[in-house]
């Protein structure tokens, strides 16, 4: 287990996929996980560590080995560029998708060589993901919960209290396939809330969702936090990362190009600032003549 990371890190030179370095283990090949309570060796455990993932479609190397350790009570934003990489590293984080290289460790469960332990663990929100949406929006998340083998009267009250807490009370019985896609995403994160895990992997949450919604949205992530869970987001809204986040991480062309602490890594510019500094490109204006002819 390595030591959280609370400096803001230039990654060293990540592996290529068709030649990674031995840190780089396939899955299946992973050492068996540490218990996912307490700490090794007097280190915390951290709530997800990730280590040398990649990834590659066809000639795209969508993830160019990313490690990262997420510290456990920690709201940790994860923000790139369209493109970075960010779905790809959590769904391969979350089991959704094999990793070419690489180890996720939820709590010290891995995620691939331990996947039903290590689901118990986590709710995740997807990115575009199907959702069974012939049911509707209470259907679907009692059918969640039923599915984590919740007690059903336990599962009865807390979709109400969600569907409350969500603003979906009016619509608990209309089809998820009618919900407007910011409904669909409150559903589907009413969904991952369910079973009060310990670890939230919640991509792009507030895209699509209206602003009294995103407040509420926050207030639950952020007193989840407060009781010890450990909330992961992805998004592009710097200010919204800023201002909810302790920790982020910037990705760009598959790679972590820092991480640490909010404060850490904006090191007194605004977390925009050293995302564009960090990221590079700027305003490309020229061109689109075509656009100013009026
Ligand atoms: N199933 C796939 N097949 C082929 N290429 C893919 C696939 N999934 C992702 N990619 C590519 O991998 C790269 C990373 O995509 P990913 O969706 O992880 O980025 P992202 O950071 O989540 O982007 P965004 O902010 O736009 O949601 C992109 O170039 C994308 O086109």
């Amino acid at each position: 287990m390595t030591e959280p990371r609370h400096e803001p890190t230039p990654m060293s030179a990540p592996p290529h996929l068709d030649a990674p370095p031995h840190a780089l283990q396939p899955p299946q090949a992973a050492a068996p996980a540490a218990p996912s309570e307490g700490s090794v060796a007097g280190a915390p455990i951290a709530a997800l560590s990730i280590r040398g993932l990649a990834k590659r479609f066809g000639e795209k190397i969508a993830v160019d080995g990313v490690s990262l350790e997420v510290p456990a009570g920690s709201f940790f934003g994860m923000v790139g560029p369209n493109g970075a990489g960010k779905t790809t590293t959590l769904s391969m984080a979350t089991g959704l998708l094999r990793p070419d290289f690489g180890t996720a460790l939820v709590h010290g469960v891995d995620v691939w060589a331990r996947p039903l332990e290590a689901k118990k663990l986590m709710g995740v929100l997807p990115d575009g993901v199907r959702l069974f949406d012939r049911l509707t929006g209470e259907q679907l998340v009692t059918y969640s919960g039923l599915l984590r083998g919740m007690d059903r009267d336990v599962v009865g009250t807390r979709v109400s209290e969600l569907l409350a807490a969500l603003d979906l009370e009016a619509d608990a019985g209309s089809l998820v396939v009618d919900y407007s896609a910011g409904m669909t995403k409150k559903i589907a994160l009413a969904s991952a809330l369910i079973h009060a895990p310990r670890l939230l992997v919640l991509d792009e949450p507030f895209e699509s969702v209206d602003p009294v919604s995103a407040a509420n949205i926050r207030g639950i992530l952020e007193s989840y936090v407060a009781s010890g869970g450990t909330v992961i987001v992805s998004s592009h809204v710097m200010d919204l990362v800023q201002r909810m986040c302790s920790h982020v991480a910037v990705v760009a062309g598959g790679r972590v190009l820092a991480a640490g602490s909010v404060d850490e890594v904006r090191n007194g510019s605004t977390l925009e600032e050293r995302f564009v500094q960090l990221v590079g490109g700027g305003h490309r204006t020229e061109g689109l003549e075509w656009l100013r002819t009026f």
